[in-house]
C-alpha cells in the first residue's frame, strides 16, 4: 500500500459511515471494509426504506449498527462522516429530497448510484455538500472491485485520498472526469454480469456434453479465473493468450469460427455501450425530475 494511500486508510478507520440504502451493493462495500479491516463495525451503520429484517439480518451477519426506530434513522444520518448513497436511481428522488434536512455541509456523500451526477445530487440536497460519485461492482465483497470516482467541487483533496484509499483496499480505482462515469458504469460496474453470462452458458454446455452439473460449474469456474488471472500475472493481451490456445484448425478455433459467424463480439460489445447508455438515459430521468 502507497504511503499517500495509507495515510488514507488509516484516516478510514477514524470515520463513522452510514449505508443510506442497504442492499446488494451496500453490503458489498460493507463485507469489503471490514474483510480489509479498514473500518470497524461499530463504526458503520445501515439504513434503509422500510425493511426492518434486511437490518437485522446485517446488523447480526456484520456487527453493523441499525435504527432501531425511525429517530434513531436520522441520529445515524446525522452522526455519520460519510453517507453512502446505495438506492435504486428510481429511489434516489424521494431519498435524496428526505436527506437534506439531516445533513450539514461538514459530511461527505458518497454515490454508487448509477447515472445520477453530482449536479443532481446537489440539487436534491438543495446545499453545498462535498460529494464523490463512484461506480464500483459487487466484487468489492472479496476485495476484487473496481471502481469509478468523479469528484465535485466541494470534495477535499483529504477527502479524495480516504475515499481512493478505501476503494483501493476493495479493489482496483480509476478516478475518471465525470463525463465518462456512465462508461464505467456500463463497463465494469455491470461487468461482472457480463461474465456471469457467458459462465452459465458454458456451464450449460458443460452439462449437455454430459458431465455432472458439479464438474461443469468447477470447470467452468476455474478456466474463468485462471483467464483472467493469466491477464493480470503475465501482462499479455488477452488476443495475444487466445492466439496461444488456438491450433490451427483445432477445437478452439471451431468455436470461435461459431462465435464469429454469429457475430458474438459485437454484439457484447454493443451490449456495454447499451448498459452505458442506459445509464445516461436514467441519469436524464432523474435530471428531469429536480427541474418538475
Ligand atoms: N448491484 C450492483 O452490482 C451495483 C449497484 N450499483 C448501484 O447501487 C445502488 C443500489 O443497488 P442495489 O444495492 O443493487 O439495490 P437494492 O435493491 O439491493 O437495494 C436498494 C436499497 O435502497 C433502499 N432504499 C430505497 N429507497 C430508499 C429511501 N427512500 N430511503 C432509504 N433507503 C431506500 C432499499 O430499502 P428497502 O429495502 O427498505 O426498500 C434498499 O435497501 C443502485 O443505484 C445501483 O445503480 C452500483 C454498482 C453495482
Ligand atoms: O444494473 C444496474 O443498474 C446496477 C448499476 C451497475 C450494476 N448494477
Amino acid at each position: 500500500m502507497s504511503q499517500n494511500n495509507a495515510a488514507g486508510a488509516a484516516g478510514v478507520a477514524d470515520l463513522r459511515f452510514c449505508f443510506y440504502g442497504a442492499g446488494s451493493m451496500a453490503e458489498a462495500i460493507v463485507r469489503g471494509l471490514l474483510g480489509e479491516g479498514l473500518a470497524r463495525p461499530e463504526r458503520i451503520s445501515v439504513v434503509n426504506r422500510s425493511n426492518v429484517d434486511r437490518l437485522n439480518e446485517l446488523r447480526e451477519v456484520y456487527g453493523v449498527q441499525a435504527p432501531a426506530a425511525e429517530a434513531d434513522k436520522s441520529r445515524l444520518l446525522r452522526e455519520a462522516d460519510v453517507i453512502f448513497l446505495c438506492m435504486k436511481p428510481k429511489d434516489a428522488d424521494v431519498a435524496l429530497r428526505g436527506l437534506a434536512a439531516f445533513i450539514s455541509e461538514k459530511q461527505l456523500l458518497v454515490s454508487v448510484i448509477a447515472g445520477l451526477s453530482t449536479a443532481t445530487i446537489g440539487k436534491l440536497i438543495d446545499k453545498p455538500v462535498a460529494i464523490i460519485r463512484t461506480m464500483p461492482n459487487t466484487s468489492s465483497t472479496i476485495g476484487l472491485g473496481a471502481t469509478g470516482l468523479c469528484y465535485n467541487d466541494f470534495v477535499t483533496t483529504a477527502q479524495q485520498a480516504t475515499v481512493e484509499a478505501l476503494f483501493r483496499a476493495i479493489g482496483i480505482t480509476a478516478v475518471v472526469e465525470e463525463r465518462m462515469m456512465d462508461a464505467v458504469t456500463g463497463l465494469s460496474g455491470s461487468g461482472p454480469a457480463y461474465i456471469y453470462y457467458v459462465m452459465e452458458a458454458m456451464i450449460e454446455a458443460g452439462m449437455r456434453l454430459g458431465l455432472s452439473q458439479e464438474a461443469s460449474h468447477e470447470l467452468t469456474v476455474q478456466s474463468v479465473l485462471g483467464a483472467a488471472s493469466m491477464v493480470k500475472e503475465t501482462g499479455e493481451a488477452p488476443a495475444e493468450l487466445r492466439r496461444k490456445i488456438m491450433s490451427p484448425g483445432g477445437t478452439t478455433q471451431a468455436a470461435i469460427e461459431l462465435l464469429n459467424d454469429k457475430q458474438v463480439s459485437e454484439t457484447l460489445v454493443r451490449a456495454v455501450l447499451r448498459a452505458a447508455e442506459r445509464a445516461g438515459e436514467m441519469g436524464a430521468a432523474l435530471e428531469r425530475s429536480t427541474i418538475s
